[in-house]
């Protein structure tokens, strides 16, 4: 393996960038739509730009439906994008498999939120850690060395203990370790996790998250965070990122998003994450009636800004106008798209 190389790469290079990063999934046609011009789609993501850099983790946020894993797979170039562009080291990437693919995979690995979906239940761990070293020509001369050295850095010691079992025979939390150490045969510069902790027994989702903290740090990798847990989004990344149905509505530092959220979604999300003083039953009754109601249809979203419809603070131009993306000032690079920061059209 040789990431040791590219662990010296500088921390803080930019890895893998979206640019107005588009996807609608067209919807089948009914038989009474076949004449009409017009062709609905799912307007799943819309305009999203992250920038995932060495030795970072950036948190993408969100309800289900709003968007994030297909994030995800635009960024591993598992879908065709609709629209705007993704950049591998400044360089636009569209890749449709084959040896372009791998050769992709290589710099890019995806961890899925199912470890047991994900791994293969016919085969063993030696099997799929083989394959994945193989693959990208990461075995070396010592292919026993290769595949202990994998499953050291995810911390399945000794590793003779599970090189031979099957997927089954582990813990959720042993195959998610298991996946990461997979992807991490390929040598990756950047790792996009879907979710790789909800699916896990709560006390074990900790380990979890801190390994990948530790790979980050040990080999300077590039993490993109997914998850619907803004609380462990504070705790894991350095960078947090807010989608709602399909556009991002907030960004800046972990820290000063979670603690002085700025878009009215951000502070329902974190309102609506489990707090200990909400089980006192001891709950406003205003505080509940705020933001309530359903995500909104992606195939005719709302004009204007998509949350308008839930929006507490809403305004008439919210329904009209699509909002910007608006400097708050109270931390370097803390944004909202939300026409409740328009000093300008405030005055
Ligand atoms: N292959 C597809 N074809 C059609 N629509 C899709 C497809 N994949 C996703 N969608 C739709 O795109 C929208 C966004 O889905 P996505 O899975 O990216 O959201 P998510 O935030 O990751 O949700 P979850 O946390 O539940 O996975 C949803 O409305 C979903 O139904």
């Amino acid at each position: 393996m040789t990431s040791t190389q590219d662990a010296k790469a500088p921390a803080g290079e930019v890895v893998l960038e979206a640019i107005g990063l588009t996807k609608h999934f067209p919807v089948r046609r009914r038989l009474r739509d076949l004449f009409s011009k017009e062709h609905d789609a799912v307007h799943a993501v819309d305009d999203v730009h992250l920038t995932l850099r060495r030795g970072q983790v950036v948190a993408l946020v969100g309800e289900s439906g709003s968007g994030k894993s297909t994030v995800a797979r635009l960024l591993a170039q598992l879908y065709p994008r609709t629209g705007g562009d993704i950049q591998l080291h400044g360089r636009s990437t569209t890749v449709k498999g084959g040896r372009n693919f791998r050769g992709y995979a290589a710099r890019v690995q995806m961890i899925f939120q199912d470890p047991f979906a994900s791994l293969n239940p016919v085969h063993t761990i030696r099997y799929h850690l083989t394959r994945a070293l193989k693959i990208h020509h990461n075995a070396g001369d010592d292919l026993d060395a290769a595949l202990a050295a994998l499953l050291t850095r995810v911390s399945l010691t000794p590793p003779e203990r599970y090189l031979d079992k099957f997927p089954h025979e582990l813990s959720g939390g042993q195959r998610q370790r298991v996946a990461i150490a997979r992807a991490l045969g390929a040598d990756p510069e950047a790792l996009l996790a879907d979710e790789p902790v909800s699916m896990l027994d709560v006390s074990i989702r900790l380990g979890v998250l801190n390994l990948l903290r530790d790979l980050k740090e040990r080999l300077n990798l590039a993490i993109l965070y997914i998850t619907h847990d803004i609380a462990s989004a504070r705790y894991f990344a350095d960078e947090t990122l807010v989608m709602y149905a399909g556009r991002m509505v907030e960004g800046g530092d972990s820290e000063t998003v979670t603690q002085t959220p700025a878009h009215p979604y951000t502070r329902l999300l974190i309102d609506s994450a489990p707090d200990p003083d909400r089980l006192t039953g001891d709950i406003d009754p205003l505080e509940e009636d705020r933001g309530n109601g359903e995500p909104p249809s992606l195939i005719r979203p709302p004009s204007g800004c998509r949350f308008h419809p839930r929006c507490p603070a809403a305004m008439p131009r919210c329904s009209t106008d699509l909002p910007v993306r608006l400097e708050i000032g109270d931390a370097p690079g803390h944004w909202a798209a939300c026409w409740l920061y328009d000093k300008a059209g405030a005055q």
